[in-house]
C-alpha cells in the first residue's frame, strides 16, 4: 500500500500559492486494510476515508466510467490492481492530476509541470466532460490564477463549449452551481469566472437571463470589489445589478442562492442607479428600504456594492451620512417629551424628515 498527496495541494505547493486542505490518494489497498488502520469510510459511492488523527481525506485510487446522463450518472471501480497513473487520468485538469510520494517526488504522467509553466488550464482526457461541473471548476480556477497568467487552453475551451451546447449542464444541481458560484465570487478575480463560462456558452445554457446583464463596468466593478475586499454577497449583488428586480429575483430562486445574498442582490438590481429622490420623504423611504435603524450592515453593503458601480454618484455619501443622523432621533428622547403611541411614531418621522431637509436631502 502507498500513500501520495495528490489535487490541488500539489498545485498549489508547486504554484507557491497557500492551500488549506489535502488530498490523498491510496494505491494497493482495499477497504477493510483502511479500516483496520481506524480509517472512517465517509460517502457510500466513492471509497473516501477519514485519517483517523489529521481527518484529511485519503481515497482509494478509483476510475470512472460514465453510466448515464449528467452529474450522477457514474460507476466507480476500485481495486487495489488500479494504478496511480489510472487514477490521475480520470482527474479534470492536468495541473490537479499530480502525486507526490512520501519522499517528495512529483509524479506527473499527463504533462501537469509543464502547464503549470506555461500557466494553462487544460484538461487530462477527453473523459473531462463526463462532468459537466468542471466547466465550472475551470471557470473558478482562472478567476483564482488569473492573476499569475493562467488561461484556459484553447483545446479546453473548444471542449467546454461543445458540452455547453450539447445541453449537459442542465443536470447539474442548483445547489452545486450555488457552491462553485460563491467560492468563484470570492477569488482574486472573479470576473474572470464570468467571462470564462461566457466564452464558452455555459452561463447563457445555464441562467439565460444572465449573460446580456454581465456588461465591462459590472465585470470591472467586480474584480475592483475583490481587490477592495468587499464580501461575496456585495459580489454577487454586483454581478446581478443590471438586471430588473424581477429578472433578479427569478435568478435567485433558480441559483438557490442565500437569503443574505438574494435579499442584497433584489435590493441593488431595484435601487441602481438611484432613483430622483426629491423629496425627504423618498430619503426616508429608501433608507427604510434597508431597515437602516436596526441593521446598519445592510445598507453600508448597499452603499459598497453601488459605489463599486456608480463611483460619481455623490448621495451615496450623503444616504450613509443621512443615516447616521437618523439614527441619532431617539424615541426615549420624544417620550420624555410626552409622545406617546400612534402620535410618537409620528413625532419621530416628523423629526427624521426635518433632519433630512436640514441635510440637503430632499425637499
Ligand atoms: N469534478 C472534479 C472534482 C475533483 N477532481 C479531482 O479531485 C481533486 C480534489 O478536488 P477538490 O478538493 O474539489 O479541488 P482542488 O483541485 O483540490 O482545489 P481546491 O483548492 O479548490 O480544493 C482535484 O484536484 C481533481 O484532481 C476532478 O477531477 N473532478
Ligand atoms: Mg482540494
Amino acid at each position: 500500500m502507498k500513500t501520495y498527496l495528490v489535487g490541488g495541494a500539489v498545485r498549489d505547493k508547486l504554484l507557491g500559492y497557500p492551500f488549506h486542505e489535502r488530498d490523498w490518494v491510496v494505491v494497493g489497498a482495499r477497504p477493510e486494510d483502511l479500516l483496520d488502520q481506524g480509517f472512517q469510510q465517509v460517502g457510500k459511492d466513492f471509497p473516501v476515508f477519514l485519517h483517523p488523527m489529521t481527518k484529511e481525506e485519503y481515497a482509494l485510487a478509483r476510475t470512472e466510467r460514465k453510466s448515464g446522463a449528467g452529474y450522477h450518472g457514474f460507476i466507480c471501480d476500485f481495486s487495489p490492481d488500479i494504478t496511480l497513473e489510472e487514477d490521475l487520468s480520470r482527474r479534470d485538469l492536468t495541473i490537479n492530476a499530480m502525486a507526490e510520494d512520501t519522499s517528495g517526488d512529483i509524479v506527473d504522467p499527463y504533462g501537469g509541470m509543464q502547464d503549470i509553466n506555461s500557466r494553462l488550464l487544460r484538461h487530462v482526457s477527453p473523459a473531462f466532460s463526463e462532468d459537466p461541473l468542471r466547466i465550472l471548476r475551470v471557470a473558478r480556477f482562472a478567476a483564482r490564477y488569473a492573476h499569475l497568467g493562467f488561461k484556459v487552453a484553447d483545446e479546453t475551451q473548444e471542449l467546454m463549449r461543445k458540452m455547453s451546447d450539447n445541453g449537459e449542464l442542465a443536470t447539474i444541481a442548483a445547489e452545486r452551481i450555488w457552491v462553485e458560484l460563491s467560492k468563484a465570487l470570492n477569488e482574486k478575480s472573479p470576473a474572470v469566472f464570468f467571462s470564462t463560462l461566457l466564452d464558452c456558452r455555459a452561463l447563457h445554457a445555464l441562467f439565460p437571463l444572465w449573460p446580456p446583464a454581465l456588461n465591462n463596468t459590472i465585470l470591472d466593478s467586480l474584480n475592483n470589489a475583490a481587490e477592495a475586499g468587499a464580501d461575496a454577497d456585495v459580489r454577487f449583488a454586483i454581478s446581478c445589478s443590471d438586471l430588473n428586480a424581477e429578472q433578479c429575483k427569478i435568478l435567485c430562486s433558480e441559483l438557490r442562492a442565500s437569503n443574505s445574498a438574494a435579499w442584497l442582490a433584489e435590493r441593488c438590481a431595484a435601487n441602481i442607479p438611484l432613483p430622483p429622490l426629491s423629496k425627504a420623504e423618498d430619503w426616508l423611504s429608501f433608507l427604510e428600504q434597508f431597515d437602516y435603524t436596526r441593521r446598519p450592515p445592510l445598507l453600508d453593503a448597499f452603499v459598497t456594492a453601488a459605489t463599486l458601480l456608480l463611483p460619481n454618484e455623490k448621495r451615496l455619501e450623503l444616504l450613509q451620512n443621512a443615516a447616521a443622523e437618523l439614527r441619532e432621533v431617539q424615541a426615549a428622547d420624544l417620550i420624555a417629551q410626552g409622545f406617546k403611541g400612534p402620535a410618537l411614531g409620528q413625532a419621530m418621522r416628523t423629526e427624521r424628515l426635518k433632519r433630512l431637509k436640514e441635510m440637503d436631502c430632499g425637499e
